[in-house]
């Protein structure tokens, strides 16, 4: 089982490699593609928080000189960890597709940009008069794993239409495998993701069992009712994808969301237990949000996502 963490938006966060130097986390899901494209050939804005130098390709809010990203995403796939870029987040600027011809735009952007690196239609040294001939690679010739759907906002257009095409696009390379991960929010059926989740394949679902009271984990820790991990394997069942892996998303520390949600590391033992032994199959692990909350959260000398770890192994 796996520990998948969320990285880019910690305060004062340390470089991504002092994370991939730790044994802990498996899956690194680096936020976020903060603004989606608002028409056919619209550039989509990044914000990856204190790890960028400031500067974005022309006319665009793509941020160009995430240097420290860029040399530590290798380091981290060096070390057997899974890399995606993750679209969305927390903050609400132009969050919403109008329609799926601008999703599968999305989804081309994405992969010519940040997939693997293809000189015949991305250029290392984009300009604005490559505008309409080439893509830019603001992670330079690295490529990453895949893509998390970290979708809050603004009703679920376009994103069976963005996974369908980012599933064309992985169909045309065989050297690596690709995936294609979604973070909804645990109510059911979720506002952003549900259509996509019946209508296209994701390989990883980690739901946010945080932020909304009525369905959180720490019902399950508090004895009351409401924790629906097992209603979460039945959408999985009735989805495009019956392997899909489920995975229970956790705060990293009392502050990293709401603080009623959070589990300590004792609490989450047995709801680990409960779960991997109910659903062996499709239980992937647990998702923290996020890296630098999870560092900074040392309970008896350790790190609370190292404690994550070691109760998935036991
Ligand atoms: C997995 N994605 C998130 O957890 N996104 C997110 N915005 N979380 C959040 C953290 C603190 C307050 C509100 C939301």
């Amino acid at each position: 089982n796996n520990v998948a963490i969320y990285y880019g938006q910690g305060s004062g966060q340390d470089r991504l490699s002092h994370f991939c130097e730790q044994t802990s986390m498996d899956i690194i899901n680096i936020g976020f593609i903060n603004e989606f494209p608002q028409s056919v050939g619209d550039f989509p804005g990044s914000n990856f928080a204190n790890q960028c130098d400031g500067s974005f390709f022309p006319g665009s809010s793509l941020l160009s000189g995430c240097h420290q990203i860029w040399e530590d995403i290798p380091k981290c796939q060096a070390a057997g960890k899974k890399v995606l870029l993750s679209i969305g987040g927390g903050s609400a600027t132009a969050q919403s597709l109008p329609d799926d011809k601008t999703a599968e735009w999305f989804a081309d952007f994405l992969w010519y940009s940040f997939g693997p690196y293809n000189s015949k239609v991305a250029s290392l040294s984009w300009t604005t008069a490559l505008l309409t001939t080439a893509f830019p690679r603001p992670f330079q010739t690295v490529a990453v794993d895949g893509f998390d759907l970290d979708v809050e906002y603004n009703g679920g257009v376009g994103w069976a239409a963005f996974v369908n095409r980012m599933r064309w696009h992985y169909s045309t390379v065989s050297d690596k495998t690709y995936y294609i991960s979604g973070s909804p929010q645990c109510q059911i059926p979720d506002a952003q993701l549900s259509d996509a989740i019946k209508n296209s394949v994701f390989d990883f679902l980690w739901v946010q069992f945080y932020n909304t009271p009525s369905c959180a984990a720490s019902n399950f820790a508090n004895g009351t009712s409401g924790f629906n991990f097992d209603q979460w394997v039945d959408v999985i069942q009735a989805s495009a994808n019956k392997d899909t892996k489920l995975f229970i998303g956790l705060p990293a520390s009392k502050t990293a969301a709401n603080p009623g949600n959070y589990l300590t590391p004792d609490q989450v033992q047995p709801l680990v237990e409960t779960y991997m032994n109910a659903y062996p199959k499709q239980f992937g692990g647990l998702m923290l949000w996020e890296a630098t909350a999870g560092d900074e959260n040392v309970i008896d000398g350790t790190t609370y996502t190292e404690h994550m770890k070691e109760i998935l192994y036991g």
